[in-house]
């Protein structure tokens, strides 16, 4: 039987495209000597390995036949996360246009959500068996993936915050309109929210954290906070 060490603290943070959530996760992570899972990188893998080997991915069936075919392995050191599908570093082209625009339509697939949402489970029971905790960033891993995390948090932001923040990281690459960015952002998470299993939501017990008005550092400093008033709680 898998025992949890008595001190592990497992943190879900889940919310919109933008919110935050990566960001914050590492920093928080890093902060508390815990562990940290990027649950869209795991799906954005999926996503580029069914566009390398010629799966359509608006095709769902085949996409749920192929789900089982690669390997996802996701390393989950706060200061230098890393993804690799079948043995190849995949942090870069993950990151592609293509990969982003496609993403939704393979996540929405069940099979795809049942073999991912095994592999985050097993990635949390050996954080919370090996280590001190981890924090887990997504969509749905408050509501499904780990009901039963200590700690839930649900970041939004303003449509219109998270465009600006976007299109920040890209200028100079592949500068998208400010508007252009913002359609996008809306249009992935509508996506995101709308399928049928496990769509993205907050849970009932998360806390709500509105970071438009927030700094990084201040959204940082909220969580941390309530981190250390649950460990504080258990005592
Ligand atoms: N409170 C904040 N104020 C200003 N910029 C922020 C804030 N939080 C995050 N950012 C910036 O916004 C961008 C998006 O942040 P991040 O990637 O952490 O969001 P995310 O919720 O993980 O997005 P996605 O779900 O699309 O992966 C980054 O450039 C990050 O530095
Ligand atoms: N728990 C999750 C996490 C992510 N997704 C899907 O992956 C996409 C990419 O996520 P990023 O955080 O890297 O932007 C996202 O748009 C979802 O389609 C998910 O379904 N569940």
């Amino acid at each position: 039987m898998e025992t949890a060490a008595p001190s592990a603290v497992i943190v879900a943070i889940d919310g919109p495209s933008g919110t935050g959530k990566s960001s914050t996760s590492k920093a928080v992570a890093a902060k508390l000597g815990l562990r940290y899972l990027d649950t869209g990188a795991q799906y954005r893998a999926i996503t580029w390995w069914m566009i390398s080997n010629g799966v359509d991915t608006d095709d769902a069936q085949a996409v749920a036949i192929a789900a089982g075919k690669p390997s996802i392995v996701s390393g989950t050191d706060p200061a230098a996360p890393t993804i690799t599908v079948d043995g190849l570093d995949a942090a870069g082209p993950i990151r592609t246009q293509e990969v982003t625009s496609k993403v939704s339509a393979v996540s929405a697939v069940p099979e795809v959500r049942t073999l991912i949402t095994e592999l985050q489970r097993s990635i949390a029971a050996e954080a919370a068996r090996e280590a001190d905790g981890i924090v887990v960033e997504g969509r749905d891993i408050g509501t499904t993936v780990l009901p039963d995390a200590d700690l839930k948090v649900f970041l939004t932001a303003s449509a219109e915050a998270r465009a600006a923040r976007r299109s920040g990281e890209l200028r100079g690459k592949e500068a998208a309109d400010l508007a252009a960015t913002k359609a996008a952002l809306i249009k992935r998470d509508a996506a995101d929210s709308g399928r049928k299993t496990s769509p993205l939501a907050k849970a009932g017990d998360a806390v709500e954290v509105d970071t438009t008005e927030l700094t990084l550092d201040q959204v940082i400093e909220c969580v941390v906070t309530l981190v250390e008033e649950k460990r504080a709680g258990r005592k």
